[in-house]
């Protein structure tokens, strides 16, 4: 099993005191599988994605990533879990902007130390931005902005990637294309992919669905 979480909980301390956003989630991930989470806007979803990418620490249950227990992990082997381990791919594509295409490209992996030049510019002609590897980001349409950042995600060859809301800027063709190369691509490598969304059809072409409700799955 790649990804297995077990009764997870994480709340937030707020005005009106402690609020539960996950209050006992569990699931599993296998390898080469793909998952779609869903649930209603505040049901949780980003935080527990937050969680299994090693940005925020749960306050209890367990995260056993590729045999790795994270929540047994200090932030610094956390950071470098998620480095290598991990790519996380959001909504907004959160490109370099004073680095050029190719360079955002292979940015992550170079982070990581596992940067493959032949990989990446594998990763940038299935991606079809052979033409823009020279350019900013501000030169690209947003549709093209997103495949960058699925590109770097992808560089150094994650075991999973999560995807929250990753086409939710897109419009809907756009969106399709982008869903697509991204599923051909994690089929590639072998990856496991959660990807958070609020679109049905984007939900039914995963292997699976979840649906989070209060904090729990559904
Ligand atoms: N850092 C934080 N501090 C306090 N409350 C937070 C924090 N992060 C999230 N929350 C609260 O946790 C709840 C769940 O948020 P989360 O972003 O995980 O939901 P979501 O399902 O991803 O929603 P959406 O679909 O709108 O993105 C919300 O009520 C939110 O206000």
């Amino acid at each position: 099993m790649l990804l297995t979480v077990t009764d997870l909980h994480k709340g937030y301390a707020s005005a009106d005191g402690q609020i539960t956003v996950l209050d006992g989630v569990s699931l599993s991930l296998n390898a080469g599988e793909t998952l779609a989470l869903t649930g209603e806007s505040g049901s949780g979803k980003s935080t527990l994605l937050h969680l299994i990418g090693g940005l925020d620490s749960a306050d209890r249950g367990q995260i056993l990533l590729d045999g790795v227990d994270l929540t047994a992990l200090n932030d610094a082997d956390r950071a470098a879990l998620r480095r290598g381990t991990v790519g996380v791919v959001f909504q907004q594509f959160n490109l370099i902007p004073s680095l050029k295409v190719a360079d955002n490209i292979s940015f992550q992996a170079r982070l990581a130390d596992r940067h493959d030049a032949a990989w990446c510019a594998q990763l940038a002609n299935r991606m079809g931005l052979d033409a823009q590897l020279d350019k900013y980001p501000e030169q690209l349409s947003g549709g093209q902005q997103q495949r960058v950042a699925l590109a770097r995600t992808l560089a150094p060859r994650p075991k999973l990637v999560l995807a929250d809301e990753p086409t939710g800027n897109l419009d809907e063709e756009t969106a399709a294309t982008v869903l697509a190369l991204m599923l051909d691509l994690v089929r590639d490598t072998g990856a496991g992919l959660l990807m958070v969304t609020h679109s049905q059809a984007l939900a039914g072409q995963m292997q699976r669905q979840i649906h989070l409700r209060k904090g729990r799955i559904a």
